[in-house]
């Protein structure tokens, strides 16, 4: 199947700014990714990394100022209406009508489309009735996501983009939510989203796009990223009773030892079988059988600060 969206070598400057005597400002320095029908995939970046950028000259909102955005095969800047209702589009900041109520909204959202979505079903699905009497003025922030998932959703769309869509929920919503999400993409949709939060970015995502200061700094799925070799894994410190004054063996320099109190040692920086094979024997022949010892899988989020750590000694 082909790719709903492919972006290349994306350029994009604003400007001109004041404070910098009217020059532009380059914020996207070549981004390429990819998104795939009935898949999830993820722009994961800190704040400013550039994600709703891409988000939105892959919309078509903003125009690139170099390289190529495909959306459905077209170019989505000035793009036809035939193409712009087969997309559906949750902003950050929801860009919804204050004064009306939601469901008048999404009935009315609803309407521009030939094929729209079960709105019905949405209502429910998404809580909506339990605030259906109050403006979008007056909605919790949490509730405006909701509303604005569903307005994005309204027009049945086959590619749907959702920046940050769970910033504000309470965990029930923000389940409600990633089942939604999980449902969408199971049914074939090309889901893009944007986050810095790590944890939906590692449970919703079958590919993950890396951001930093407007490059692409790593991709893959969940499991690639964080699947680096097993030597790599973080181990817990290692605590444990001996005698006082133990005598320590020549560790591996990486490995730091510390007797916190007299007669109990702490272990900190554990993380190769190697480092482990030294350890064991030396337990086994002192006789010393540690508290705890557990190795934690590498997360996102481990992988995402090894990076951001390694640019920053690059700079
Ligand atoms: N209209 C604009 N004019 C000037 N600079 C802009 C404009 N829009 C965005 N920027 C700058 O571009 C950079 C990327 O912003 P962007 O909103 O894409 O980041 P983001 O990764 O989505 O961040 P966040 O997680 O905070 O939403 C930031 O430095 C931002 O200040």
């Amino acid at each position: 199947m082909s790719p709903s969206l492919v972006i290349e070598d994306l350029l994009k400057d604003f400007g001109p700014v004041p404070a910098l005597d009217g020059r532009m400002v380059r914020v996207l320095h070549g981004i390429s990714l990819k998104a795939e029908p009935g898949n999830v995939t993820t722009l994961l970046g800190a704040n400013g990394a550039g994600k709703s950028t891409t988000l939105a000259c892959a919309q078509g909102l903003v125009p690139a100022n170099g390289g190529t955005v495909r959306l459905l095969g077209e170019d989505p800047y000035g793009a036809s209406p035939a193409l712009r209702s087969r997309v559906g589009v949750m902003l950050q900041d929801g860009g919804l009508p204050p004064s009306m109520r939601p469901i008048p909204l999404l009935r009315h959202v609803a309407s521009f489309f030939q094929r729209p979505g079960d709105i019905d079903g949405l209502i429910e699905r998404l809580g909506i009735n339990e605030f259906a009497t109050t403006s979008i003025r007056r909605l919790s922030g949490g509730q405006k996501q909701r509303v604005a998932l569903a307005a994005a959703l309204a027009g049945n769309p086959e590619v749907v983009f959702l920046d940050e869509p769970s910033a504000g929920l309470d965990p029930q919503s923000r389940q409600v939510v990633f089942d939604l999400i999980n449902e969408l993409r199971d049914a074939g949709l090309c889901i893009v989203l944007t986050t810095h939060l790590m944890e939906d970015a590692q449970r919703l995502s079958d590919y993950v796009y890396i951001i930093n200061d407007g490059h692409n700094i790593a991709q893959g799925t969940v499991a690639e990223l964080t699947a680096h070799a097993a030597t790599e894994t973080p181990v817990q410190a290692v605590t444990f009773n001996a005698a006082t004054s133990l005598v320590l063996p020549a560790l591996p320099e990486h490995l730091h030892l510390a007797e916190s109190t007299p007669g109990h040692y702490r272990l900190d920086g554990v993380r190769t079988a190697a480092d482990l094979a030294a350890l064991t024997g030396w337990w086994s022949r002192e006789d010393i059988l540690p508290h705890a010892l557990t190795m934690q899988p590498r997360t996102l989020e481990d992988v995402f600060l090894e990076i951001a750590e390694k640019g920053n000694h690059a700079n």
